[in-house]
């Protein structure tokens, strides 16, 4: 069930179009987009034009040859007609669009290409209004060479473009891909272009320019954008240590913390100093109004923060009890939650939606925030990770989130890095397996592939 409902989609159809020259955080600003609109239940897809001339058989300009039997790219075979066929390739893209709005139900699509020239735009204009869609233009202007060379270097690690390449090599290609589009950059003008919808950055958010927003979608879109630093940046997750009600096996509640937990808040400094390597001016740490998670960060000397917003889903009237005993209790809402977890509601409680949404503001920060180390409950670390790691609503809520555990997110325009730190203290398992009321060892689909795991000495 999608939350953000429209009458007539046809009125919302938006059109995120990126512009701007290689190497200006683009792709970073549309990945974010797309899984923030998507993580709030906002039917959104990104379009990489890349993919698409890569897909046809042409990466011009970047001179690479697609072999469609094989999948591989192979470098240094250029198109006899560059000009005519960039243009049969970006209809046929925009194509792609237009398709994907009418038989998906999309609602916001985003342009991930440089659409440097003024006749490129208007032609996106036509087709966006040609098929009802409102365009809205991003454009990432930067001439601040430490901005520039920090984008450099992740494109050639990164992009699917560059990274089988030596990253010198890598390096060189991107500047000269840089300086071939230079030519032909025409800028958005508050003159020329003063009826459009655009955003203007520079260097992220060190100015931003804003004209003709017009709808609350296009508010939303343009709100979170300037909210967006493009540094690079960490981000540490942590469930509270083992509590006295972990212990026995019941949600809700705030209780202390066990023996065990205790030696997990009085570690946790050390295992984040190692993990940091940073000052702890440099790290603030975010707590929920909890007990349990309060007492965790006692030893931490790092500013601190309480997030009422952070505060463990609402189990309602099933507070304090043991998943046995609202399986025997209440067997259909027991039944209910299993079948479909991210929308159950506890009877005067939360559901995992309901989580999601009032943590809105709390992501909007922690994207304005450089290094932020949060203290939290289960199922609100799974509702934050799920937005950091792109995982689909319905599978959220069955994320494994270990107790006396560090995760390290670092977010990268072409990948997030995932490490998880063991802290060799044990602790009992919360993780309520699916059709029982037992808990247990986590399937652990979504933590597993991304994570570089790591164990600290006890
Ligand atoms: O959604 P499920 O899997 O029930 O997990 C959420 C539960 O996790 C618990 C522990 O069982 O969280 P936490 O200890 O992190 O505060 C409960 O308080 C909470 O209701």
């Amino acid at each position: 069930m999608a939350f953000y409902k429209i009458s007539n989609p046809t009125d919302h159809r938006i059109c995120v179009v990126m512009v701007g020259l290689p190497a200006r955080g683009k792709t970073f600003i549309s990945q974010k987009l797309v899984g923030y609109l998507s993580w709030l239940s906002i039917k959104a897809k990104c379009f990489t034009f890349a993919d698409f001339r890569r897909k046809c058989g042409h990466l011009s300009p970047h001179a690479l040859e697609f072999n469609k039997n094989t999948g591989v790219i192979n470098e240094g075979v250029e198109s006899n007609d560059e000009d005519e066929d960039e243009e049969v390739i970006e209809e046929q893209a925009l194509e792609q669009i237009r398709k994907w709005f009418q038989s998906e139900n999309g609602v916001i699509a985003v342009l991930d290409d440089t659409n440097i020239t003024s006749n490129r735009r208007r032609s996106i204009i036509e087709f966006c209004q040609k098929n009802n869609i409102q365009p809205i233009f991003v454009e990432s202007w930067s001439e601040d060479e430490d901005f520039v060379q920090c984008n450099v270097k992740d494109m050639g690690r990164k992009s699917i473009e560059y990274k089988h390449m030596d990253p010198l090599e890598a390096k060189q290609k991107v500047m000269e891909n840089i300086n071939k589009f230079k030519k032909n950059y025409e800028p958005l003008d508050f003159e020329k272009d003063s009826d459009l919808t655009f955003v203007k950055l520079n260097s992220g958010s060190k100015e931003i320019l804003i004209n003709k927003i017009q709808t609350y979608l296009q508010s939303k879109i343009v709100f979170y954008i300037l909210n967006l630093d493009l540094k690079p940046r960490c981000i540490w997750l942590s469930r509270h240590g083992e509590s006295l009600y972990n212990l026995e096996q019941k949600i809700g509640g705030d209780s202390l913390l066990s023996k065990r937990g205790e030696k997990y808040s009085s570690k946790l400094p050390a295992i984040v100093k190692e993990s940091a390597g940073l000052k702890e001016k440099d790290i603030v740490v975010w707590t929920s109004t909890l007990k349990r998670t309060q007492q965790t960060a006692q030893y931490l000397t790092n500013k601190k923060l309480q997030w009422r917003a952070l505060d463990e889903l609402d189990a309602g009237i099933c507070d304090g009890m043991t998943y046995e005993e609202i399986e025997e209790k209440y067997p259909d809402d027991f039944q209910a939650r299993d079948e479909n977890k991210y929308e159950f509601r506890y009877r005067g409680g939360e559901s995992y939606r309901d989580v999601a949404l009032r943590l809105e503001p709390v992501i909007m920060e922690l994207e304005r925030q450089e290094n932020i180390l949060i203290i939290t409950h289960q199922a609100v670390l799974r509702c934050i990770y799920a937005y950091y790691m792109n995982i689909p609503q319905e599978q959220s809520p069955w994320v494994s989130i270990p107790l006396h555990t560090l995760i390290k997110i670092e977010p990268r325009a072409y990948k997030t890095k995932v490490t998880t730190i063991k802290a060799n203290i044990p602790a009992v398992s919360t993780y309520k397996v699916k059709g029982t009321s037992h808990v247990g060892e986590a399937e652990d689909v979504y933590t597993k592939p991304y994570g570089i795991i790591k164990d600290t000495s006890s």
